[in-house]
């Protein structure tokens, strides 16, 4: 008899958390502070903001060893004239370049990289870099936003919303040679991505959505079929015939602005705090979790102090979660139980 059910689901979850936790897995953190991809300057300040929220210690805490590389450092391209209407091509290729290098050496070298940006547009580099290694990845993009336009469909000629546009093998021939990004190769296929949380979708990005038939959730979808069976859709969309690494593409404007709303597009009735959890847990339930992007979060958007720190600290708690923080708790071994229980009695005493 074929073991199946929720009791299995359960036992196999059980089981693969606790063979990560004891193999002592390493995580990479990576800075990415750049913000050309877009006009509001400031999120190139996320990696900051996120870090100072506490995000290495709650890894270190996770029981990984967490190896912190630090920011990259982009230089400047002074000379960098829109193309069509595409702006700052020269820099967003330039910092994607030096992205997709970094990106693909710490994965290389056996970590799962989180990498903190900056603008979305840092995709480009992200996925491409990961795709040097994982030539089999597939990409589950949560966002409010598909960031799907090709410069020619952009509405404001930010690459931050055309990211998918130049990842896209299907769409090779819509992207046109962008003076900077020339060098970009796509790397997935519309079978590859499945879309969470959108809701703020331009015409050309819904025209591409359905003509190349590529999977998405909207929080409409959200609303209807709860988050548990998007999740489970998901996941038979991606890895129902093979197992393979997951590139997280998590923009915090995903979330409700109510939440996070240190964020240049923030767009209303985002996902709740809970289902922006859930995501994260089930992504790493699978075990398959390899890179995980965190973009949009810009401190200098919040009305205040304790605006910045909320979106901050949520970014912390989605890597937190995507990297195995569950909330029903967890133990490493048993010889930790009573050393807890021995300073408690003491306290009594
Ligand atoms: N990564 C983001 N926040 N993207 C917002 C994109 C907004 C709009 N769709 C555009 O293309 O300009
Ligand atoms: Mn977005
Ligand atoms: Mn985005």
């Amino acid at each position: 008899m074929a073991l199946r059910g929720p009791l299995f689901r359960l036992l196999r979850t059980k089981f693969r958390n606790t063979l990560q936790q004891s193999r002592g897995q390493s995580v990479a953190v990576l800075g990415a502070p750049f913000s050309r991809g877009q006009k509001r300057r400031g999120v190139e300040h996320g990696p900051k903001v996120i870090r100072d929220a506490g995000l290495i210690d709650r890894l270190s805490a996770l029981d990984y060893s967490v190896h912190d590389f630090g920011d990259l450092t982009f230089l400047t391209i002074e000379e960098d004239e829109p193309y069509m209407d595409v702006r700052s091509p020269r820099n967003v290729g330039a910092a994607n370049k030096m992205l997709s290098g970094a990106v693909s050496r710490a994965v290389g070298a056996g970590h799962t990289l989180v990498m903190l940006g900056g603008d979305h547009s840092l995709a480009i580099g992200s996925v491409g870099g990961h795709a040097q290694q994982c030539p089999d990845l597939c990409v589950i993009w949560v966002d409010a936003h598909a960031d799907l336009n090709t410069p020619m469909t952009s509405p404001s000629g930010n690459l931050h919303g055309q990211p998918v546009s130049f990842l896209l093998k299907e769409l090779r021939d819509k992207v046109p040679d962008i003076p900077g990004l020339s060098w970009v190769k796509p790397v997935l296929t519309a079978r590859d991505l499945v879309y969470i949380g959108l809701r703020d979708v331009d015409p050309g990005e819904h025209h591409y959505l359905k003509s190349l038939g590529i999977q998405y959730f909207t929080m409409r979808d959200i609303d209807r079929l709860g988050i548990g069976k998007v999740m489970e859709a998901t996941f038979d969309h991606l890895l129902a015939r093979t197992q393979r690494p997951i590139h997280l593409s998590f923009d915090i404007d995903a979330f409700d602005p109510s939440l996070a709303p240190a964020t240049g597009t923030p767009v209303i009735g985002g996902l709740t705090y809970r289902e922006g959890i859930y995501v994260t847990e089930e992504i790493h339930n699978t075990g398959l979790l390899s890179v995980m992007d965190v973009v949009e979060v810009n401190p200098a958007l919040g009305a205040n102090r304790e605006a910045v720190g909320a979106t901050a600290s949520l970014a912390v708690d989605i890597v937190a979660s995507a990297l195995g923080q569950t909330r029903e708790g967890a133990h490493t071994s048993m010889d930790e139980v009573p050393a807890v229980k021995e300073d408690t009695e003491q306290l009594r005493l």
